[in-house]
């Protein structure tokens, strides 16, 4: 039998509440603070200062039961908090996949922005409800909240496309995103690699 008849999971219906912003049956959900964001925003001595005090939530991840599994399309609501660190607005680790496969992002609620880096081009799509923010192959990509609430986004991606944090530290994303003084978002060369 060929292997495609093997799935870990049947179909199944995945219930999307917009209001609550959750899907049902749930998988596993993952919740980001400013420890766990060390390296990432250029004012470094404030992002630790803040992990070492409030520790504040920055993020979480939730997720269907679909796995991250090769050939799966998984499913994620991410929902970034609204602040920022020195200007630099909250915003997600950011990642490449390693083995260079696309994904689609699903503005939900909020307001934020799609960055994205492929090594030398930078890309910046602002995210409002019913945005679809699409990702292509070989490009890092981040969420930045850039309003006063929380900024949802729903994430669809092949199940085995990974996560390389590391990509990210080493290249950095060609941009941040800070609040400017009206407001305004402003986006900024990314200028100091972290950890110098
Ligand atoms: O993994 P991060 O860069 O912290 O981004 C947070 C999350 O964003 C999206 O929902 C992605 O699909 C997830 O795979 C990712 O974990």
């Amino acid at each position: 039998m060929p292997d495609f008849h093997a799935l870990p999971i049947q179909p199944q219906a995945i219930q999307f509440d917009s209001e609550r912003l959750t899907l049902t049956p749930e998988g596993p959900t993952l919740t980001r603070r400013m420890s766990d964001l060390a390296g990432l925003f250029l004012d470094e001595a404030a992002r630790s200062a803040a992990a070492a005090n409030e520790n504040p939530v920055v993020y979480t991840v939730t997720s269907s039961p679909v796995p991250e599994a090769d050939r799966e399309l998984p499913q994620s609501i991410t929902t970034i908090m609204p602040g920022n660190t020195s200007g630099e607005l909250w915003m997600t680790k950011g990642h490449q996949h390693p083995n260079h496969q696309g994904e689609i992002y699903l503005a939900l609620s909020g307001t934020g922005g799609l960055l994205m880096f492929d090594g030398e081009q930078t890309s910046w799509i602002e995210m409002r409800p019913g945005t679809i923010g699409y990702i292509p192959p070989g490009w890092a990509h981040r969420s930045v909240n850039t309003g006063d609430e929380p900024y949802a986004f729903l994430a669809v991606y092949p199940g085995g496309a990974g996560h390389d944090y590391g990509w990210v530290l080493e290249h950095g994303m060609g941009k941040r995103a800070f609040r400017g003084p009206d407001g305004a978002t402003l986006l900024r060369p990314y200028a100091e690699q972290p950890g110098t």
